[in-house]
């Protein structure tokens, strides 16, 4: 077996294998699938040519805390014939992309996991979680008083460009968050509302007109909207776009889709228990393919200094780095000196943007603590004002 490049020739061959991987028929691929970028394609190839394994991976630009904005790797499309698996074909792939990665100078790759069972031995962790909110609208009644601005409802097809400058100024400022290439709007891929499926879109307006956020939503049977996705530049801007949806009449619910961690929505209602959590799971791993320059690329808004002994062994290699923060400023070198956290490489990658307290990580066992404070340190200097969150599926 060998891993080969794609190109553009490849995207039929490439979309029925990984169909077949997922036990599905590319008749249903679409536009789903349009953006791919083929010369980040890989295919695994038996001796006698067959095609068994696909892997691919999209340019994004990833938020990290601090509002700095970086190159990530988004690997997709990963999947291998039900009649070669546990033979090695992935790992043979992640080899090579993990290679190809380092080779383009990328420091940081992330992906949606199917099963949480297959990429930790990849050196990935689990970064951004995610959640439902079911809201019955008789119970909707708000707490606070009404925000300023205004809303117009229009038709997914009518949206032009408005949605992509929104989700623009939103993924910039919120850490976790991914870039949505200008491709995958033209050419309508992913899912709503990137992709031209039906969809109402609630756009809101500041006082001078200026479009700063938008819901998707759609009817589904019996009567409950179900939202795809809030887009807010802030809090408030959100909360009304929450409020215009739960008035809707002969509406009995409201599902908001992909709501991060500290959605302050339960607190704006008179009623607490009216929102109900479901959903809650992991969404974006995160993989650090160089630690110096991933730890100085973010944000840090406390000072202090760590030692992290840091194990990836997917990549066989063991780093021990200081971190040092002052000011705001990171500076990280490989030391000598005994270390605070030991820990694998998926862990830091839990860790990374600040979504996942490493102090967590010691309690479950997974992270060793070297001296009573360590985890305390560590969780003053990784936290963030606001959780990681992203909600782009690809
Ligand atoms: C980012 C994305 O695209 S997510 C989509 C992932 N794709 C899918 O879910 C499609 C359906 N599944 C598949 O195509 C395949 O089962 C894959 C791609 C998940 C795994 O491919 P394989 O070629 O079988 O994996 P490979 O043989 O390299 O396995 C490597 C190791 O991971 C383990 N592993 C692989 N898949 C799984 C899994 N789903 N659950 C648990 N362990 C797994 C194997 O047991 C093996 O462990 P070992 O090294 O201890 O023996």
């Amino acid at each position: 077996m060998k891993i080969r490049s794609t190109t553009a020739e490849d995207r039929d061959v490439f979309v029925d294998t990984m169909f077949t991987a997922f036990a599905r028929f590319p008749e249903t691929a679409g536009e789903t699938w349009s953006a791919l970028e083929l010369d980040r394609g890989l295919l695994a190839v038996t001796e006698d040519g067959r095609p068994v394994g696909t892997a691919a991976a999209y340019s994004f630009e990833l938020t990290l805390p601090g509002e700095v904005v970086v190159p990530a790797a988004g690997v997709t499309a990963v999947g291998v014939l039900p009649s070669h698996r546990r033979r090695g074909v992935l790992s043979a792939m992640m080899r090579y992309q993990l290679a190809e990665f380092r080779e383009r100078g990328e420091f940081l790759s992330v992906l949606l996991a199917s099963e949480a069972l297959i990429y930790r031995r990849f050196g990935y962790g689990p970064a951004t979680y995610t959640r439902r909110l079911t809201v019955p609208r008789h119970r909707a009644s708000f707490a606070a008083g009404a925000a300023g601005g205004s809303i117009e409802v229009l038709r997914r097809a009518e949206c032009g460009e408005l949605l992509e400058a929104v989700y623009d100024r939103y993924r910039r400022a919120r850490p976790g968050a991914l870039s949505r290439p200008h491709r995958w709007w033209s050419l309508g891929a992913g899912q709503p509302p990137i992709s031209r499926a039906s969809r109402h879109i609630a756009v809101h307006r500041d006082a001078g007109g200026v479009p700063d956020g938008y819901v998707s939503y759609s009817l589904t049977e019996p009567s409950t909207l179900a939202v795809d996705e809030t887009i807010a530049v802030d809090d408030e801007v959100s909360t009304a776009l929450a409020r215009f949806l739960l008035e809707h009449d002969l509406i009995t619910e409201v599902v908001f889709k992909h709501c991060p961690p500290d959605h302050p929505l339960r607190w704006q209602l008179e009623d607490f228990r009216a929102g109900e959590v479901g959903g809650d799971t992991d969404w974006l791993w995160v993989r650090l393919l160089d630690v110096p320059r991933a730890l100085t690329a973010r944000g840090w808004s406390t000072d202090g200094e760590l030692v992290l002994d840091v194990d990836d062994p997917a990549l066989g290699e063991r780093g021990r780095y200081r971190l040092s923060v002052r000011g705001g400023e990171a500076e990280c070198v490989t030391t000598d000196t005994e270390p605070d956290l030991s820990l694998d490489v998926s862990d830091l990658g839990s860790i990374y943007l600040g979504g996942t307290a490493p102090s967590l990580l010691v309690r479950a066992g997974r992270v060793r603590a070297h001296h009573p404070g360590a985890a305390a340190l560590a969780d003053a200097l990784f936290r963030t004002e606001r959780p990681p969150h992203c909600l782009h599926w690809f």
